[in-house]
């Protein structure tokens, strides 16, 4: 028997996945770490949850606690890091399909030092809606908040 095929079935060709770590830190008074993007970047001037690509050979873990040392110099704990959502969508410059994993964390060692030209700061969970974000973290601040009990007034 022929079975009818749905358009669907059909493999879409998509450009190659690039996997990408992201930490959303929360310090003891409740607000967020983001950090702005080096001007001269792509995403130039637009806040995004620390952390970075995936290298060979590396766990989603390994490589976010490699890249939040880079670009901070802040030592997270790897046993402390929990799922927090993930997106997914083209890069910036369409050459890839990106998945960003984002984990939370409330304990780390040291205070943010930029290493790299980004510059951190914290916010609280309404000031991070009206900040410009690229796209995808936009969406992992969403599955993040959608997640957590309204901040106090
Ligand atoms: N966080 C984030 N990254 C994105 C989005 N869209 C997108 O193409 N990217 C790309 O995902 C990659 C994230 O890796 P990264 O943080 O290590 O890259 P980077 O440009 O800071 O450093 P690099 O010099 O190593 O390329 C970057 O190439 C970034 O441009 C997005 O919506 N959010």
């Amino acid at each position: 028997m022929e079975v009818e095929k749905s358009p669907t079935d059909d493999v879409i060709p998509a450009p190659p996945i690039m996997l990408v770590t992201a930490a959303a830190m929360q310090r003891s008074d409740g607000r967020w770490l983001l950090q702005r993007r080096p001007a001269n970047k792509l995403h130039g001037g637009l806040w995004e949850f620390p952390g970075g690509k995936v290298e060979p050979g590396e766990t989603p873990v390994g490589a976010l606690v490699r890249e939040v040392r880079e670009e901070l110099g802040i030592k997270l704990n790897a046993e402390q890091l929990a799922p927090a959502g993930f997106a997914t969508g083209p890069s910036a410059d369409d050459n890839h399909t990106i998945v960003i994993l984002l984990y939370s964390t409330a304990r780390w060692v040291g205070v943010p030092v930029p290493q790299e030209g980004a510059a951190p700061d914290w916010f609280t969970q309404p000031e991070i809606s009206r900040l410009d974000c690229p796209p995808l973290d936009l969406e992992l601040a969403g599955q993040l908040f959608a997640g957590l009990p309204e901040p106090a007034k």
